[in-house]
Formats: C-alpha cells, sequence, structure tokens
C-alpha cells in the first residue's frame, strides 16, 4: 500500500459560498474531508488538517511549519505528500518546500478556484488529481509540483495568471511538464533539480518592489530607514531602472544589504544588457545580484532562506544565481 500524508492547509478549496451574498468564506469543516474520493487501489490516505487558513495568511513560519511536519512524516515512511492551498500563495510555499526538503519523494500542492458548492466547483476533482499524480512513480525526483485543472506544473516555475479561471497556474515559457488523463499520468518534461537547503528560521524584512516609468528615488530612501535583511526590485525590460533610482540604491548597497533583481515582464530573464545609467550592465557593476528564471515572489521566498542560511556574501550570489 503507498502511504500519501494529506495536508490540508485551507484556501477557497475549503471554503463554502454564502448563496444569498455571493460571498466566500472559510469552511468550519473541511469539505473534502467526507468527499466521497475514488482513491487508487493500493493508496491509503493519511489526513490532517493543519491550518484551514485562506492563503494570504499563510506566512513564511507556517511554511516552515509544514516542511517540518513533512520531514517529520518521512521518518515514519511515507510515501508522498499532498498539501491542498490556497491559491493566491500557493505558488510561494511550493517553492518554499521544493528548496527545501531534500528528499525527491513526490510532494504535490492543489488548490480551487471554485469553493465547495459553487457550480463548477473544482476541487474535489482538482484533489483526486493531485492524489493520482502523488501515486504516481513518475512523479518521483521531479521536485515539488502544483497539480491544477488537468495540468502538471513545477513549484519553481509556475505563476498564478487569472483571478478566478479554472486554468489560472501556468508555467511561462516552457508550459506544463505534465498532464493528466482519464487512464494516465504522463510526464512530458524533466524538471532542473533546485540546490536543497535545510533551515530552521524563516524570519527576515525582504520587501517586493515594483519599478515603473516615472520611478523616482523617494521609495528607495525611505526603504533605506527601515532594517531591511534584504530587498527583491522588479525592474524593467531586460533589466533597467529610471536614474534616479542609482543614488538612493547605492546607499541601500553600501549598508550591505542584498538586493536582488528581476524583470517584470511574464517571460525571459533580466540579465546586465543595457549600459545607460540605470541599466543592468550598472547595475551589475554596483553589485545587484541578476536572479534567473524565477520570479519576484519567489526570489523573495529564496532570499529569505539566504538569510536564514547566514551566506557569506560570493555563497549569496552563487546561491541567488542557481
Ligand atoms: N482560490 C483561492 O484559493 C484564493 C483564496 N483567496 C486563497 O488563496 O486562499
Amino acid at each position: 500500500m503507498k502511504q500519501i500524508l494529506v495536508l490540508h492547509t485551507g484556501g477557497t478549496i475549503a471554503m463554502k459560498e454564502n448563496p444569498s451574498t455571493g460571498s466566500v468564506s472559510p469552511d468550519a469543516k473541511n469539505p473534502l474531508t467526507d468527499a466521497p474520493i475514488p482513491l487508487p487501489e493500493d493508496v491509503q490516505l493519511i489526513t490532517e488538517n493543519i491550518f484551514n487558513l485562506p492563503s494570504p495568511h499563510i506566512t513564511p513560519e507556517r511554511m516552515l511549519k509544514i516542511k517540518e511536519r513533512i520531514q517529520k512524516a518521512y521518518q515514519n515512511g511515507i510515501d508522498s505528500v499532498v498539501i491542498t492551498h490556497g491559491t493566491d500563495t500557493l505558488e510561494e510555499t511550493a517553492y518554499f518546500l521544493d528548496l527545501t526538503i531534500g528528499n525527491w519523494l513526490p510532494i504535490v500542492l492543489t488548490g480551487a478556484m471554485r469553493s465547495s458548492n459553487e457550480l463548477g466547483s473544482d476541487g474535489l476533482y482538482n484533489f483526486v488529481s493531485a492524489i493520482r499524480v502523488a501515486a504516481s512513480p513518475d512523479a518521483k525526483d521531479q521536485g515539488v509540483l502544483v497539480v491544477m485543472n488537468d495540468e502538471i506544473h513545477a513549484a519553481r516555475y509556475v505563476t498564478k495568471t487569472h483571478t478566478t479561471n479554472v486554468a489560472t497556474f501556468r508555467t511561462p515559457s516552457i508550459g506544463p511538464i505534465g498532464m493528466i488523463n482519464k487512464n494516465n499520468i504522463i510526464f512530458l518534461q524533466k524538471v532542473l533539480h533546485s540546490q536543497y537547503t535545510d533551515i530552521s528560521s524563516a524570519s527576515g524584512f525582504i520587501p517586493i518592489l515594483k519599478a515603473y516609468a516615472g520611478m523616482r528615488g523617494e521609495l528607495l530612501e525611505g526603504l533605506a530607514h527601515l532594517s531591511l535583511d534584504g530587498l527583491v526590485i522588479e525592474a524593467l525590460g531586460a533589466g533597467n531602472l529610471p536614474p534616479e533610482n542609482i543614488a538612493p540604491l547605492q546607499k541601500l548597497l553600501d549598508a550591505q544589504i542584498p538586493i536582488v533583481l528581476v524583470s517584470r515582464c511574464f517571460n525571459g530573464i533580466a540579465e546586465a544588457v543595457y549600459d545607460y545609467r540605470g541599466g543592468g550592465s550598472e547595475l551589475q557593476k554596483m553589485g545587484v545580484i541578476f536572479s534567473p528564471n524565477i520570479n519576484s515572489q519567489k526570489v523573495r521566498i529564496k532570499l529569505l532562506i539566504a538569510n536564514n542560511l547566514q551566506l557569506k556574501k560570493d555563497e549569496l550570489v552563487d546561491f541567488m544565481q542557481q
């Protein structure tokens, strides 16, 4: 028998709609607990309601709690893990686990865009799909996975792209790494391993700042008065900033605050291409770290993990660029 640990954390998948107002809120009793679940024959579920929270209430400390619960379960010989989670921050928890669990047994996150009593509710279907993927031998050694709407995505790249559509989770550039059919689970691509790093705390003040046309230096100047542990900037295009930001940025760098830059573009990566005031070349020479191929919210998770590893400067650059 395959033993799958199911951790329910909350989110729309555990919510109900009030039919008279149309508003959606957490249900005291998880609707998945009593739902008829067609399980593969060789699968046994061990279910736990670790939280019942909307995912905007999920913090890095709570992600750490999920990680520790999974690692404890590994000692008891479970075969895989399914986590139900709100979709708003699902990609951040998925990536946190991808970086901090050094074990390649399947871990699959899923959620829902429509709550349990809404017409066309996708929760139960996604949950069953996640169990099927977690039970598949091909899901081993693929890193943490996100299963929604008949697709399998890698935690490292997947992102929520739509506020309400059930096909909200997408992987820019490469697409899903697998698909779920009526009778088969098919993996189409093999995922690069994320570097494993163990942490026992997840603290740090690391905001994300999005650049825009006409952005002046006041925001960065203001940030210099807060005790930052790091800063993630979503820069313009290939990795550039309006020139007024250079001087305050230098002040933050002089104060030894790690600054990691990604592009605000949905596709592609930030690189030091442009050599003009505020261009990527100047930013790189100043010591801004360019992060390839993950979005700002995931870079933030990675920088937070780095913050709790107490890395030296060179190690931090290496870690953030992997
Ligand atoms: N679809 C969802 O789960 C959205 C919800 N606000 C959450 O993340 O908890």
